[in-house]
């Protein structure tokens, strides 16, 4: 447990709140007012009588330093804590909760609640006046607000606890920094990462249509919202869908400030963060990615893209959303086996950076097959890392990013063969057999039968067809990292230790082929 702070107006329910929420937390929770009046050894009221506001505000921002410094749970502040400078910069560390409450309810909680020396006089107006002047001072410190007009303690608490539980990742990248919200109930953020935008186009399919309502739902008055449903998979990233989706814009009179949110699998991100890469030159998009793949890996890092004649991804653009919502509920909806798909770049994570997700899965591969089990969520935030950490550093692919495509070549290769009926993460998988087996063939280490046994343990293929040589070289002499004539691979010299290489010879990659189709 680390330090959770409640601010907010009198009459919001910090004490109420903060102390249920401990307990659902299994917290200890402090009162800040409540030490003020141990070490004062009178009641508030008695201190702004007797000693004035100044005096109280003094012992205040001393109390609320120490309990910062000391306590280990829930703390809840009072109302006015957070008119001192000190004390909000003391709280820019810490994860703050502001609740917010209406006028007429904090009125009605202050009636019962007497001892508010603010409030003596014509508390209506007080209050009103109150709440208006340190909203903004709330909103400063605070991670996230909650409105508690007319809410029950319990579900407050629990919504809290929830909301808690949800992890940051920041993409530092060259361009915006942003941030890939992951837990449970995530998506109830996006009001958050609307900026200025007027109109909201949600593109989805038909497999998310009840998420992109609910996301529609979700935005104020005065922003509107536009649901765009796309073909599904694959079918979804062409050119023709793309220009769809800008004639729509168009017709909506879509502007700079606008918002394209992509509610779906890597399929719909992917589009939905071309759509917005071109419209206007670039507007903003927001990703709510409902697979697992879509989650750990297509909605991060900012590369968008269509499908076209000449093969997978290979029109597109970076374009780094404005922040990623992972919400891990999403996956339950997910079949299976694109839940075992999407585990294929978990896998490839392992493989290139991060053996730990390795350790996880070969532990217990039915665990990682519980879609909204502990075991994915801790697999996704470490998948998510990895690429957060590649991605920050090599936005544009100019040399590291590339690791990010090991298995890759293949992969691509047997997508456009087999017409992208394949799903991507199984190709995926079978991509990595091939360049495991690279690996050994060029003398590097032999993970040959960690890689099969791993993606077996998942359900992922580890084979593919023979006979189809010539057909997919072909496909991989176009490939995205070649250089001119040269064709690139991303191997690994270790575990977690992958590196590119241009000396892999038409031999070694046939003899790899080879062994995967035997
Ligand atoms: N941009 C990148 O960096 C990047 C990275 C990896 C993959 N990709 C791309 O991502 C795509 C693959 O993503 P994918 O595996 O998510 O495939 P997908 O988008 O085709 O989704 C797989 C299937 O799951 C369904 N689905 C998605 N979420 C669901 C949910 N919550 N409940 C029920 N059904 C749901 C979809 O409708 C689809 O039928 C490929 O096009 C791949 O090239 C891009
Ligand atoms: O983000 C990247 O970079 C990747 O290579 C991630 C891959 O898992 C992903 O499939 C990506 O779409 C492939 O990129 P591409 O540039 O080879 O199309």
């Amino acid at each position: 447990m680390s330090l959770v702070v409640i601010v907010g107006p009198p009459g919001s329910g910090k004490t109420t709140v903060g102390r249920a929420l401990a307990e659902a937390l299994g917290a200890p929770f402090r009162d800040a007012d409540a030490d003020i009046v141990a070490v004062a050894g009178k009641p508030i009221a008695d201190i702004f009588v007797d000693d004035g506001e100044e005096h109280f505000r003094a012992l205040e921002r001393e109390a609320v330093r120490r309990a910062v410094a000391e306590h280990d749970g829930v703390l809840a502040l009072g109302g006015g804590a957070v008119l001192a400078d000190s004390t909000r910069k003391l709280l820019a560390d810490t994860t703050v909760v502001h609740l917010r409450v209406d006028v007429a309810e904090a009125v009605r909680r202050n009636e019962i609640d007497k001892g508010r020396p603010l409030l003596a006089v014509n508390p209506r107006a007080t209050l009103r006046r109150l709440l208006e002047e340190r909203l903004p001072l709330y909103r400063e410190v605070a991670d996230f607000e909650i409105d508690t007009t007319g809410r029950d303690v319990a579900g407050l608490a629990e919504e809290i606890r929830a909301k808690l539980a949800v992890r940051t990742v920041v993409v530092n990248d060259a361009e915006t920094p942003y941030p890939v919200l992951i837990g449970r109930g995530t998506v109830e953020r996006l009001p958050e990462f609307l900026g200025k935008a007027a109109r909201v186009a949600v593109l989805h399919t038909a497999s998310t249509a009840a998420l992109a309502e609910r996301v529609g739902a979700l935005l104020p008055d005065g922003v509107e919202a536009t649901l765009m449903e796309l073909p599904d998979a694959e079918d979804g990233k062409t050119v023709a869908v793309a220009e769809q989706c800008w004639d729509a814009l168009g017709a909506e009179g879509f502007t700079r400030t606008d918002l394209v949110v992509g509610v779906g699998g890597g399929a719909v991100t992917d589009l939905a963060g071309f759509v917005a890469a071109c419209w206007l030159r670039g507007v903003a998009v927001v990703h709510v990615p409902t697979s697992l793949l879509g989650a750990v890996d297509a909605a991060v890092g900012g590369k968008t893209g269509v499908n076209t004649a000449a093969g997978k991804n290979l029109v597109g653009a970076f374009h780094p959303p404005r922040a990623v919502l992972v919400d891990l509920d999403n996956f339950a909806t997910l079949p299976g086996r694109d839940l075992a798909a999407g585990l294929a770049e978990v896998v490839k994570a392992g493989f290139i950076a991060d053996p730990v997700i390795l350790d996880l899965v070969e532990a217990d591969p039915a665990a990682a097959l519980d879609a909204t089990g502990p075991v994915v969520a801790e697999l996704v935030e470490r998948a998510i890392a990895v690429k957060a950490e590649v991605v920050a550093s090599d936005l544009k692919e100019g040399g590291l990013r590339a690791v990010l495509n090991y298995g890759h070549t293949f992969a691509h290769a047997v997508e456009k063969l087999e017409h992208y009926r394949w799903r991507h993460g199984d190709a995926v998988a079978v991509g990595m057999v091939y360049a495991a087996h690279l690996n050994a063939i060029t003398g590097r280490v032999d993970l040959v039968d960690r890689t099969k046994d791993v993606l077996e343990s998942l359900g992922l293929p580890t084979t593919y067809e023979a006979g189809r040589w010539d057909d997919l070289l072909q496909v991989m002499k176009i490939d995205k990292k070649n250089v001119g004539a040269t064709q690139r691979f991303v191997l690994l010299d270790a575990l977690a230790a992958p590196l590119v290489v241009d000396d892999v010879t038409a031999e070694q990659q046939r003899e790899a082929y080879e062994r995967l189709t035997a």
